[in-house]
């Protein structure tokens, strides 16, 4: 299946962004803009507030000032309309949840079932399109609990493809997860970009990021910079985002010297 995206229409749009807690700013005036069927990296230091980001665009935190539009729809009518899947970092399904992978993919069609929540011939080929999507047919009736934390973001990914989301959001897709579980994530999100659907990820895994993304976003509460993979997870570009790398002082540091 091929979405077919209008190229003048951001999948995200963000103005003046900010989340402030008690004591701490956490998304000062973000103003992003991605462009549909592209892979973006979001890189950012621990506590720069890449989570509060997604948590705004999620609807997730009480109405923080800005503007958060998808696909040209306001943030709520378009997490309404199920254009937007959210895949956390931890990915919250309990180790002794009695649910098989496919029950779990087909909570992904809960927003197109209605109050009944009765599955469909078509639910169901969706469900079963997906887990293949993400090279995981094979294990539809185990129990999620058994699957390894790399499948079980597959399977969260096949969950967010079988929603039929336009933009699908990622904290940290990579943690935990070993060398061929990441190859194999990073091959279904390049594929899901290719065939219409528009990727955010934040990545601590910066080697990774160059392959898989079209470009980088430098995050430190807001965007700071963005371009080519390659020239962001340069060392020059990075300073500004982590601070003290090498022993070597913050670029804020260096210029009050
Ligand atoms: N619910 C909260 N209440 C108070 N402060 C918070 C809350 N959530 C986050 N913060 C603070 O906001 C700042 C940004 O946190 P956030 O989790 O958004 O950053 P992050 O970039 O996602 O970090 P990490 O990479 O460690 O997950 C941090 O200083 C954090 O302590």
């Amino acid at each position: 299946m091929t979405l077919t995206s209008q190229p003048d229409v951001p999948a995200l749009r963000v103005l003046g962004l900010t989340v402030a807690y008690d004591r701490t700013l956490a998304v000062d005036r973000a103003d992003v803009e991605l462009e549909p069927d592209r892979v973006y990296g979001l890189v950012g230091a621990n506590g720069s507030g890449k989570s509060s980001f997604f948590g705004a665009v999620m609807g997730r935190l009480p109405q923080p000032p800005g503007t958060v539009e998808i696909f040209g729809l306001p943030g709520r009518s378009a997490r309404e309309r199920s254009l937007v899947a959210f895949l956390p970092q931890a990915d919250g399904l309990a180790a002794d949840l009695p649910w098989s992978v496919a029950e779990v993919v087909a909570t992904g069609r809960y927003g197109r079932l209605g109050p009944t929540r009765r599955p469909r011939a078509a639910d169901r080929q969706a469900v079963g399109d997906a887990l293949h999507r993400v090279g995981l047919p094979e294990l539809a009736r185990r129990p999620i609990g058994e699957l390894s934390g790399g499948q079980r973001k597959r399977v969260l990914i096949a969950r967010a493809i079988a929603q039929q989301a336009r933009l699908i959001i990622l904290d940290e897709p990579f943690a935990g997860v070993d060398e061929t579980a990441t190859a194999a994530i990073s091959g279904v999100l390049r594929d899901l970009a290719d065939s219409g659907v528009t990727i955010l990820l934040a990545s601590h895994d910066l080697d990774g990021l160059v392959g898989l993304c079209d470009e980088v976003l430098l995050w430190n509460r807001r965007v700071i910079r963005r371009g080519e993979p390659a020239e962001m997870i340069k060392p020059e570009a990075l300073l500004d985002v982590f601070g003290l790398t090498a022993g070597g002082p913050t670029a804020g540091e260096r210029e009050r010297r």
